[in-house]
């Protein structure tokens, strides 16, 4: 086996031991198998090293993005300035269903281009076409959780097929392409399935032992609505119907009260923080220090590039870092330390991925390298606060998912980028002639 050795490079580690290594890490199969401060020793006799001078470089975990709907990319500008439930009605759904499954298939090349481009190395999906998707991923190189989310809003015969087609899904799927992807069960919001279709879907999850992912809390709309029509707040409601006795992760959570933080914290919910996606539909802006406060997991998502308008992880942790100080006048809400945590070791473990959000022996290698000679980079003074507050997509240079190299010096190895933004630009005109 091939043993990878970055040498003389800077590793922003995630590890709370030793946050910062300035020396060499060595990758063998998927694995990191050593990081050390200091100059590469090398080993007497040694063959099939691949030694790589990383003099310049700043390496990190690779992003983990825990929200998304990847094949949305052929909305993005499309419906802006709206607030979420028109824009899924009005712009979102009508169009969606014009997209065939080779649509899915290409808008999720795009965006897993945009990602790992970007130094996203895992990523979470919740469509339709999910084999689609899936196929994507394997061919890609990149890590993903997958879902086929399933909106309730329609006849039983139809509510049975997407279910039958999440439940095969999910199980066809789990651990596949060298076990970068694993899967989920997801009902897309407590508004757009009815108790008894949620009701279903965990039975389901208990049956295939998998999480659950859904939309919760995103506006205040859908809150009272949630009150109006259940007699109970989305947490409690969630809860009754036994959402939370599967492990779950909640996107946006925008809109809990103390007691539905209480409720999150007795079942281990993690939650998808998606501040880009919150400012831009003017849904509001989740309470994330009391989240913190209170012990419960939160990640960072960008939503889709239909709502946000971009897959880019620096700017969703820096925004996370911003708009709390901004809404609390505490500067420390969200220090640049937490907000890089909530990116990479805290998305891994929102999503059951124990070995993946930290640099370490034993850890898989999902990594990035940046070029830390760009003027914003110094001084050398504190590196995480430098990725947090001023690095962004376009320093990645270099990307590493699984022991496997998936962008190199900025261009993306595993897929053919041109042709996916042509055969996408194709696409687009068609859905929207459709
Ligand atoms: C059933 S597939 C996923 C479904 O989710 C919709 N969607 C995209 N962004 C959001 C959001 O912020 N809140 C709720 N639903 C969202 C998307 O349009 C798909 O139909
Ligand atoms: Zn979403």
């Amino acid at each position: 086996m091939t043993r990878l050795v970055i040498e003389n490079g800077v590793f922003v580690t995630g590890d709370a031991v030793r946050p910062v290594v300035k020396g060499y890490m060595a990758v063998e199969g998927d694995r990191i198998t050593e990081l050390e401060e200091g100059a590469y020793p090398g080993q007497p006799g040694e063959s099939n090293v691949q030694r790589l001078d990383a003099r310049g470089k700043l390496f990190m975990p690779g992003w983990v993005n825990t929200h998304g709907h990847a094949a949305m990319a052929y909305l993005r500008g499309y419906g802006d300035d709206l607030a979420l439930q028109v824009w899924l009605s009005e712009k979102m759904w009508p169009n969606e269903a014009k997209f065939t499954a080779e649509d899915v298939r290409c808008g999720t090349l795009l965006s897993i281009v945009e990602m790992m481009k970007g130094g996203t190395t895992t990523f979470v999906d919740m469509y339709d076409h999910m084999d689609e998707v899936a196929k994507a991923v394997e061919e890609s190189g990149i890590r993903a959780v997958l879902a086929r989310g399933v909106i309730g809003l329609c006849p039983p015969e139809e509510q049975d097929r997407k279910l039958q087609e999440a439940i095969r899904f999910a199980r066809e799927w789990n651990g596949k392409a060298d076990g970068r992807i694993t899967t989920m069960m997801s009902p897309h919001a407590p508004y757009t399935c009815p108790p008894d279709y949620i009701e279903r879907i965990v039975q389901a999850a208990h049956e295939l032992d998998l999480p659950i992912h859904i939309h919760m809390s995103e506006t205040i709309r859908e809150v009272e609505e949630n009150v109006a029509q259940y007699g109970l707040r989305p947490a409690a409601h969630l809860e009754k119907l036994g959402v939370f006795g599967r492990p779950c992760l909640i996107a946006h959570g925008v809109h809990l009260t103390d007691d539905e933080i209480d409720i999150l914290c007795r079942y281990d919910v993690r939650i998808s923080h998606n501040p880009g996606s919150n400012l831009k539909l003017a849904s509001g802006v989740a309470r994330v220090p009391d989240l913190l406060a209170a012990g419960l997991l939160v990640s960072l998502g960008t939503d889709s590039s239909a709502s946000n308008n971009n897959l880019d992880m620096f700017e969703e942790a820096r925004l996370a870092a911003l708009i709390h100080k901004g809404v609390s006048g505490d500067p420390t809400a969200v220090p640049a330390t937490v907000a890089f945590r909530m990116g990479t070791a805290d998305g891994a473990k929102s999503l059951w991925l124990p070995d993946t959000g930290v640099l370490k022996a034993g850890m898989k290698a999902d990594f990035i390298g940046l070029d830390n000679n760009r003027p914003h980079f110094y001084p050398r003074t504190d590196y995480v606060s430098h990725i947090i507050y001023s690095a962004s997509a376009g320093d990645v240079t270099d990307v590493w998912v699984n022991g496997k190299q998936t962008v190199k010096n900025g261009e993306c190895l595993t897929l053919d980028e041109e042709k996916i933004k042509a055969e996408f630009q194709r696409r687009y005109e068609g859905i929207i002639g459709r």
